[in-house]
């Protein structure tokens, strides 16, 4: 994976490069079913920019009108300035890649790859080279002769991709590609996709429903529930200042308590939290409720807090509580505490979730064991 400082340099670059694909109010309509309600969506040249949400938000549906296999019911769709009405997917610049590879078992791997070169009038030289290139860049050099249907998962994705670059689409859409490979795998080809990525500058636009995977890979990320895009951010921006509570729930996990409002200053509002009393948040961390919600509450993240000896946080305030749950997984344990006072206006325990580094030769706490929890108010989020 790039580092974060060089990942940052190219989402600053990239941010100012020109519009690659433009949706304006795109709508779309199965029948009576609303599937797209309103799509505004810039996404920029080079960008890795990421649909992610829960089964049937629409990601794919969005995909399918950018790539030209579904007409949209209204709106505007631009791919490098020109307007997409009318144009079919086979004369649009862009290519799809798709979770079930859709290689062709009884062709080699040079075959499936350079499959789309059919009608292409350079000489069979030159295509031959050209399939060597886009082998290579897959990581599958001197794999042309290969029979396909004796390759891996993971071989015949990076196949699926080669025959999607050689043709050097403007626009490289994936739907879900990584889905169908075992953990390691997917981990591997994140990282492997998002270099590939960087190297030919071709803008992607992935569909995912696996948040951590829109996290790692995205310069951009735009989070749809129901056919409307909740959010569109930046992976540490979504992570750290979800704008509203269900976004909050769909990226990671978030704690939440109830909260009452107390008053409004110039730097935050003063809320009252049951079990961390009343604090002071920050304007900058002030986010939506949504519809449904039983009123205003707080949220924080489980590495936000921490356990007190472990490392104490500038500005710290101190909540004494009780471990109700432990969960290790080496490298991490997940403590659930219940804080004292917690049972706040409504009578109901809620513990929260904290997530803590292992460290060799620090002992993992008890169950039922006292605790201090250490957390300070800029890392709380309201959402009012
Ligand atoms: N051809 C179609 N005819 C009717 N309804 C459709 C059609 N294609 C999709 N839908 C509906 O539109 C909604 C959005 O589907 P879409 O496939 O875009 O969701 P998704 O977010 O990609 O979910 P998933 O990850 O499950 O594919 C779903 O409710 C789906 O049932």
């Amino acid at each position: 994976m790039s580092t974060q400082s060089s990942a940052a340099a190219y989402r600053a670059r990239t941010a100012t490069a020109k519009p690659m694909i433009e949706c304006r109010d795109v709508q779309k309509y199965y029948g009576d079913y609303h599937a797209l309600r309103g799509i505004d969506l810039t996404i920029r040249s080079g960008e890795f920019f990421s649909l992610l949400g829960p089964s049937g938000c629409g990601k794919t549906t969005l995909l399918r009108t950018i790539a030209g296999f579904e007409d949209i019911s209204s709106g505007v769709v631009l791919i490098d300035g020109q307007d997409m009405q009318g144009v079919p997917a086979k004369r649009r610049p862009t290519n799809m890649v798709f979770q079930s590879y859709a290689i062709f078992p009884h062709l080699t791997v040079a075959e499936n790859v350079g499959f789309g070169l059919r009608r292409d009038p350079r000489s069979k030289a030159e295509k031959a080279a050209a399939v060597e290139e886009a082998l290579a860049m897959v990581g599958l050099k001197g794999y042309g002769n290969r029979a396909s249907h004796a390759l891996s998962g993971g071989q015949r994705q990076r196949v699926a991709l080669a025959r999607a670059l050689i043709l050097k689409p403007k626009v490289l859409l994936l739907d879900e590609p990584l889905s169908a490979l075992d953990r390691k795998m997917r981990e591997q080809m994140q990282v492997e996709l998002i270099k590939l990525q960087r190297q030919v500058g071709i803008t992607f636009v992935l569909v995912t429903h696996d948040q951590e995977e829109a996290l790692v890979m995205s310069d951009r990320i735009a989070v749809m529930f129901e056919g409307q895009i909740a959010q569109l951010d930046g992976p540490e921006a979504l992570y750290a200042h979800p704008t509203s509570r269900r976004v909050a729930n769909f990226i990671g996990v978030m704690n939440f308590l109830p909260a009452r409002i107390l008053g409004e200053s110039a730097t935050g509002v003063e809320v009252d939290v049951p079990g961390l009393g009343r604090v002071e948040i920050p304007a900058a961390n002030i986010s939506h409720a949504d519809p449904g919600d039983e009123g205003p509450s707080v949220g924080f993240r489980p590495e936000a807090v921490s356990l007190l000896g472990a490392h104490q946080q500038t500005g710290a305030r101190v909540t004494p509580g009780v471990i109700d749950e432990v969960v290790y997984y080496g490298d991490m344990t997940y403590y659930d505490v219940r804080l004292d006072g917690s049972a706040g206006f409504d009578g109901k325990a809620r513990p929260v979730r904290i997530a803590m580094r292992n460290v060799f030769g620090r002992e993992v706490q008890d169950v039922g064991t006292r605790a201090n929890v250490s957390w300070s108010p800029g890392s709380l989020v309201l959402f009012r």
